[in-house]
Parts: structure tokens; sequence; C-alpha cells
């Protein structure tokens, strides 16, 4: 691809996408362009990944045909008022916010834009993000190929209409959050009986990760992979049923559910 592609805003999420687009090498130092209200992030991913900075947005509006809006939800209203008038005429939107829909943005801009409503992660500096995408009727089929590897560079990508993207936010863009504590969790228990605390992340971390990657790479169903660990009258079955009396599952589908309900009520 030879568009340029642009970052308002250069905070976390930015960040991760940067990388996971330039340490991939989908995209070249020199097509990347990032702006930020101060300094210091800006700085360190000109340092880290060699890619254009600036603190004018509308240098990066101007120039970029792919363009990200990636500051909070709060923002967006005034960050597009400002930038409006100067987007590159064949610009395509891609918002990263929680809550916010193709309709309130097309409706700020006050025409009829190119627009995708994107809920990423941060593991997209890792290359294991998990992107779920929307997309308005003014993107192509070619186009729609683009964003997908787009974000595929950074690691997988879902299609899905934009009444679950809200949904998004509590199954994968807010998730790492819930699994850093699973994993905090884990490591605390295993220091409880005694194993070193390094070593405690290492077993925890790698343990999930192999779990993840069971389901995604045997096709098999969660509950069967669970039932293959836990041998009849064995010790990971004390640990299920401990899971299940304290009630790990039903605490994980409220989380789910209160991040959905939060992202909806993002875009009042
Ligand atoms: N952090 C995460 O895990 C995820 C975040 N998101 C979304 O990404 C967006 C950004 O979130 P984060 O990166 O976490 O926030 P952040 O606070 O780390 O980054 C936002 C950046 O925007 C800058 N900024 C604020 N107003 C600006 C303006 N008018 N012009 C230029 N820059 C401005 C801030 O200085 C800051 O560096 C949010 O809308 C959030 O909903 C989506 C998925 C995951
Ligand atoms: O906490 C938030 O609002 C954003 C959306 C998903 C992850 N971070």
């Amino acid at each position: 691809m030879n568009q340029k592609i642009g970052f308002i805003g250069c905070g976390n999420m930015a960040k991760a996408m940067i990388g996971g687009m330039v340490e991939s090498k989908f995209a070249s130092p020199d097509q990347v362009y990032a702006s930020n209200r101060s300094l210091p992030n800006l700085e360190e991913v000109h340092q880290k990944y060699g890619v254009q900075v600036t603190q004018d947005n509308l240098e990066v509006a101007k120039k970029c045909e792919i363009l990200f809006l990636a500051v909070k939800p709060k923002f967006y209203p005034a960050v597009i008022e400002q930038i409006k008038d100067s987007v590159h005429e064949n610009a395509m939107i891609i918002m990263i916010a929680a809550g916010q829909t193709i309709e309130q943005n097309e409706q700020r801009f006050g025409k009829r834009m190119k627009m995708v409503r994107s809920m990423p992660n941060t593991p997209s500096l890792v290359g294991e993000g998990m992107t779920g995408v929307s997309i308005n009727d003014l993107i192509t089929e070619e186009e729609t190929r683009l964003i997908q590897s787009l974000f595929e560079c950074f690691g997988r990508v879902e299609f899905l209409s934009e009444d679950l993207m809200d949904a998004v936010s509590g199954v994968s863009g807010a998730s790492p959050a819930y699994g850093y504590m699973f994993i905090e969790a884990l490591a605390d228990g295993a220091v409880q009986q005694g194993i070193p605390r390094k070593q405690a992340y290492v077993f925890a971390a790698q343990a999930l990760l192999g779990a993840a990657k069971m389901v995604l790479e045997t096709d098999l169903h969660p509950g069967e992979l669970k039932d293959q660990v836990c041998s009849p009258g064995g010790a990971t079955i004390e640990a299920v049923a401990k899971l299940e009396e304290t009630g790990f599952r039903s605490s994980v589908i409220q989380a789910v559910h209160a991040c959905t309900e939060k992202s909806k009520r993002m875009r009042k």
C-alpha cells in the first residue's frame, strides 16, 4: 500500500498500532504521521519507529488518506470540528473510540465520509491484537480488503454489524486488562505456594498464552479442552470446582456486560 496513514492523538492505543504497523513492515516509517497535544509521546514514537510527528493536527489531517482518530471519546467533537474542512479529499476516517457511532461522526463532519468504526486492543503492539470493525456504505470492496490487511498486520480482525461494536469493547477492547488481572491473581497464588514472583508471572502468562492458542488453533470447544486437563479425581477439578463456587464465570460475564453498557453511555 502507498497511502499515508495518520494518527490524531498518540497515546496508548495509537502507540500500540504504530508499533505493530512499523514492526510488521506493513507501513514504512515515512508513510506514518502522528499528531498529539503534548510532545513526550511524539518523541517516543519518532525515536522508536522513525515515524513523522507534529503537534499540528491539521498537518496530519491534510496529508493522510487513512486517518485514525485516536483521542479519547470526549475529545472527538472538538477534534472533528478542528479538522473537518481540511481532511484529505479521499480520506477514510478510522474511529477507535469506545461508544462513538458512524452516524454521530458523519454528522460532526457535516458530510458523508468513508468511515470505519473499529475497536482494537493494546496487544497490537506485539502483533497479537484483536480488532472488531464496522464500515459504512461508502467503503468499496477493495478498501475493505485494505482495512482487513491493515488490522491484520498486528493481529486478527473480525467484521461485524455496528450494533455489536459496544460488546466488542467488552470482549476484546478491554479484556487484556482482565487478562492481566487474571495473570496477577495466578501469580499471587503461585507466590503463596512458594514460587518466586518473577517465575510466577512466566508460568501464569505462558499457560494462558498456550490456552488461547489451543482455542484458536485446534478448533476444539473450550469446554472440551478444559475437560482434557481435568483428570477424574485429580487436582484440576478441585480448582475448577472452587472457581465455580466463587462465581468466576458469572463475574466475567458481568464484567463484559458492565463494559458494554458503559461503552453505550459514552456516546451520550
Ligand atoms: N487503551 C486501550 O486499550 C484502547 C483504547 N481505545 C480507544 O482509543 C482512544 C485513545 O485511548 P488511549 O490511547 O488509551 O488514550 P490516551 O489518553 O493514552 O491517548 C490519547 C492521546 O490523545 C492526545 N490528545 C488529546 N486531545 C488531543 C487533541 N485535541 N489533539 C491531539 N491530541 C490530543 C492526548 O495528549 C493523548 O496522548 C480512546 O478513544 C479509546 O476509547 C480503543 C481500544 C483500546
Ligand atoms: O477503557 C476504555 O474506555 C477503552 C475502550 C476499550 C479499552 N479501553
